[in-house]
C-alpha cells in the first residue's frame, strides 16, 4: 500500500519534513512547535544541551513515539501510521542497544540481515566497521566501543534510505571516531540521508551538510555552519603586527577589515592572522542567548 501524503510531505527531494511538531509529557511541553526539512542525500545534524528533545524529535521521527501535535512525514509518510515496508527503509542506531549479550556478532548481523529485503552483505560490513576479528564473539563479551560499532552495523544492515543516528560515537576512541566519519562519508557519497544527533560539535560540523539547533523545544537556528555564524552575529579575531606592536580586532566581517588594513598600510599586512568562530564558539553563544530570553 502506497504511503499517505501528509501535509507536511513537501516534495521527492525532500526526506524529511516537520511542521509545528509538538510534545508534552504530562503538564510538560518539551517541543513546541519543531519546523524542520531534511533534504534527500544530506547530512542532517540536531545540536541541543541535554533535554533540549533531541531523542524525542528522533523517536517521533522513526515512529517510537506518537507526537502530541504537528505535521511530519518521513520518506513521504507519516511515522504514526506508516506500515513495515515504510520501517524497513529505515535503519536505526539508538543512543544504547545492550539487548543482544549471548548473540554472536556475526549471528546477531546475519539474523538482523534476514528482516530486510536487500540486506548488505555481512561479511563486507565486518570489514567496514573493523568487526572481523570479534565476528565469533559474544556481544556481552566486546568492549564498549566494540558494542557501539555493532549497533552501527545493525543500523545499515538493512541497507536503508534514511538512517538515524542518536549519539553514534559515544565511547569511541579517537581512531574509531575518525573510522566512523568516514563511513558516514562514504554512505553520503552513496546517497544515503542521515540524521544525526551529537553533543560533539567538530562531528556535527565535519559531517553535517546543515545543522539545527534546539533549544527548549524550538529551533533557534538552522543552516551550514556559516550560515549559522551569520545568524548568531558571530565575531572573527583579526590580529596583525604594527610598528612591532600586535593589534587585535573583532569584526563581524573580517574580510572588509584586512582590506582596509592594506589599504592603510600600503601593501601585505605584517603578521596577519584571522580567527573564525569555531561552531563551538557559535553554539555556545546561542545556548547562552537562549538561558537569558
Ligand atoms: N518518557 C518520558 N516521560 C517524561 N519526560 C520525558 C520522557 N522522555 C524524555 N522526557 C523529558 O523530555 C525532555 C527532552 O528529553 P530528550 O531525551 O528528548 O532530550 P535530548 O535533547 O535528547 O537530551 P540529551 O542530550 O540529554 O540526550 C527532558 O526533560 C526529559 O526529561
Amino acid at each position: 500500500m502506497l504511503p499517505t501524503p501528509t501535509k507536511a510531505a513537501e516534495d521527492s527531494a525532500t526526506a524529511v519534513a516537520v511542521s509545528d511538531l509538538r510534545m508534552r509529557y504530562g503538564d510538560r511541553d518539551v517541543l513546541c512547535g519543531v519546523d524542520l526539512t531534511v533534504r534527500r542525500g544530506e547530512v542532517f545534524a540536531l545540536l541541543g544541551p541535554n533535554g533540549a528533545g533531541k531523542s524525542t524529535t528522533i523517536e517521533i521521527l522513526e515512529g517510537f513515539r506518537r507526537r502530541s501535535g504537528g505535521e511530519v512525514s518521513v520518506l513521504g509518510a507519516d511515522p504514526d501510521t506508516a506500515g513495515p515496508a515504510w520501517r524497513g527503509e529505515l535503519g536505526i542506531i539508538l543512543q544504547s542497544w545492550r539487548d543482544h549479550p549471548r548473540w554472536r556478532v556475526r549471528e546477531l548481523l546475519e539474523h538482523f540481515a534476514t528482516y530486510y529485503e536487500h540486506p548488505r552483505d555481512v561479511d563486507e560490513l565486518l570489514e567496514r566497521l573493523g568487526l572481523q576479528e570479534q565476528a565469533a564473539q559474544e556481544c556481552q563479551k566486546l568492549s564498549g566501543g566494540q558494542r557501539r560499532r555493532v549497533d552501527v552495523a545493525l543500523g545499515i544492515v538493512g541497507n536503508p534510505r534514511l538512517l538515524f543516528l542518536d549519539e553514534p560515537t559515544t565511547g569511541f576512541d579517537p581512531v574509531a571516531r575518525r573510522e566512523f566519519h568516514e563511513l558516514v562519508e562514504q554512505l553520503r557519497d552513496e546517497g544515503m540521508t542521515m540524521v544525526l544527533t551529537t553533543h560533539d560539535l567538530h562531528e556535527a560540523e565535519r559531517l553535517a551538510d546543515r545543522i539545527a539547533v534546539l533549544i527548549a523545544g524550538r529551533v533557534a537556528a538552522c543552516g551550514t555552519a556559516a550560515e549559522l555564524a551569520v545568524s548568531a552575529r558571530a565575531q572573527a579575531e583579526v590580529v596583525w603586527t604594527d610598528d612591532g606592536q600586535t593589534r587585535r580586532q573583532i569584526t563581524p566581517d573580517p574580510s572588509q577589515l584586512v582590506w582596509e588594513l592594506q589599504q592603510r598600510l600600503g601593501g601585505p599586512i605584517p603578521g596577519l592572522e584571522v580567527h573564525r568562530p569555531t561552531l563551538e564558539d557559535i553554539y555556545i553563544r546561542m545556548i547562552r542567548e537562549g538561558e537569558t530570553q
